[in-house]
């Protein structure tokens, strides 16, 4: 893989080449010229500056720099119609729709695993569509959070996502222990952001004979750091120790080999990088080597989605429980929640998550390159610099200046990224649809906005 070194290396030969300037127009175009997903931006509708007040000024209608896929993933264009087609369904077939066509409702689920299954590099077999994220999490840490008294703690990250940390609290109270007690909290590097590798090897190795589970993220969401999970999964097999990852951040942004690593099991949300819609149907995984745990052995709470589906109709009030990750399965999905993600992994089928990543680590290393030499006076990167270590998003902590106000200005000037209080500006490049043309537009902007405004 290419160091930050060696991409900054390659942007000053080629700018070098080209006779130009590092932050001219030239290179960038240049390098979108050379971009092989080019053609993918077409796929999805982009915002403009427009869309809130309509106005038949040319200005008016450019495309806003859209780099907020870290929170909510743009709308490829074809899935509209998919949704379109699946009210008809129901409006000319009802009931019938659950058992007609390519889609039939009542196995819909099954239509996105191939697509899911490459993009996490999981079996088949592993992974499904259900639910919502944190609600995935409750259901697998009630299977895989099974304290005693002398193995009852959970390790999680300091400053974790809130949701992930209230449901690793709600677990241990529902056990009867104490989370003060009961969650160990991985500390930050110095910068408080940042977590090394020998942190975390550490705490999991000083505690082993407390640990129960080990729940981290794939990408941490405040600062797009990337976490060593293939090293932590094997630790914790090594140590048997259940480990879990929240991919909310990781899915379709960075390759995932989950079943090599021996995940025990993961869950994400589909709206991010996915680009399955606001609120989508979320993801999960479990390791094969947990499919033929019954709901003895793995005890779980069922519903009847869980029932393998040759007798699920049979109405039996004894489980068939099916095998896998389905067997996690609890109510029969949403069409409108889940035909989106099949859209969306549509698109994302006719390319692969090694291409998404080559671009990605050129133009998030873009970005970073230009930050460092036009306002590095005014802003740290707080995203560990290593391709390895980082995603598409990249975190920038203001020094000086207001993050409300600077966000302000970044809004009227037609980029939409976002903010976490009080002073980090996230933003987040995504391959399948910006350009390097845009991420020079925004490092000028922000450049701008940062001399004019009073730090
Ligand atoms: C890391 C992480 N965990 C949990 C959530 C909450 O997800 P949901 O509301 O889909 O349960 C999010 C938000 O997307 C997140 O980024
Ligand atoms: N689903 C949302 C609804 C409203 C506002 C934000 C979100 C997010 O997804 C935030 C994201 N999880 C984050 O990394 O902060």
């Amino acid at each position: 893989m290419q160091t930050a070194n060696s991409l900054s290396m390659s942007f000053l030969t080629l700018a070098e080449s080209l006779h130009c300037a590092v932050n001219d127009v030239l290179l960038a175009t240049k390098l979108d010229e050379q971009d092989n997903l080019a053609s993918f931006r077409e796929e999805f509708y982009i915002p403009s500056l427009g869309e809130e007040q309509p106005s038949p000024f040319d200005e008016q209608q450019k495309p806003k720099i859209y780099l907020c896929s870290n929170s909510l993933g743009l709308q490829p264009k074809h899935t509209e119609k998919k949704l379109l087609n699946h009210l008809e369904t129901w409006k000319n077939r009802a009931v019938g729709g659950h058992f007609f066509g390519t889609e039939a409702w009542a196995s819909i689920e099954d239509v996105p695993i191939p697509y899911l299954a490459k993009v996490v590099g999981a079996l088949p077999s592993e992974v499904t569509c259900m639910n919502s994220l944190t609600v995935n999490l409750h259901l697998f840490l009630l299977a895989f959070y099974r304290p005693t008294p002398r193995k009852h703690k959970i390790l999680i990250e300091a400053s974790a996502f809130p949701s992930d940390d209230y449901a690793v609290q709600s677990q241990i109270l529902l056990h009867g222990y104490s989370p003060e007690e009961s969650i160990i909290r991985v500390a930050a590097k110095e910068d408080g952001f940042t977590f090394s590798e020998n942190d975390v090897l550490d705490e999991i190795y000083n505690n082993v004979e407390s640990l129960c589970l080990i729940l981290l993220p794939g990408v941490h969401y405040l600062s797009g750091q990337v976490f060593p999970m293939e090293k932590i999964a094997r630790t914790c097999q090594e140590l048997d120790i259940f480990v879990g990852f929240d991919l909310a951040h990781a899915v379709g942004n960075v390759p995932l080999h989950l079943h090599d690593w021996g995940v025990d099991f993961a869950c994400w949300c589909s709206y991010k990088y996915l680009c399955g819609g606001p609120g989508a149907i979320g993801g999960a995984f479990l390791h094969y080597r947990h499919a033929n745990k019954g709901i003895k052995e793995l005890p779980r709470l069922v519903g009847w989605w869980a029932n393998r589906r040759e007798t699920r109709f049979q109405m039996k009030s004894s489980l068939d429980c099916t095998p896998g990750v389905f067997g996690f399965q609890v109510s029969n999905p949403s069409v409108f929640s889940i035909v989106p993600v099949i859209a969306a992994l549509e698109v994302f089928d006719r390319t692969s998550m090694l291409q998404i990543r080559e671009k990605s680590i050129q133009l998030t290393g873009y970005l970073a390159f230009l930050i460092e030499r036009e306002i590095s006076d005014d802003i740290d990167i707080i995203t560990p610099r290593e391709p390895s270590q980082h995603g598409c998003q990249l975190s920038l902590r203001l020094k000086r200046h207001n993050l409300k106000q600077v966000h302000e200005a970044l809004t009227c000037r037609g980029v939409v990224c976002d903010t976490r209080q009080p002073d980090v500006l996230r933003v987040a490049p995504f391959p399948l649809y910006n350009t390097y043309r845009e991420v020079l537009e925004f490092v000028q902007i922000l450049s701008s906005i940062l001399r004019s405004t009073n730090s």
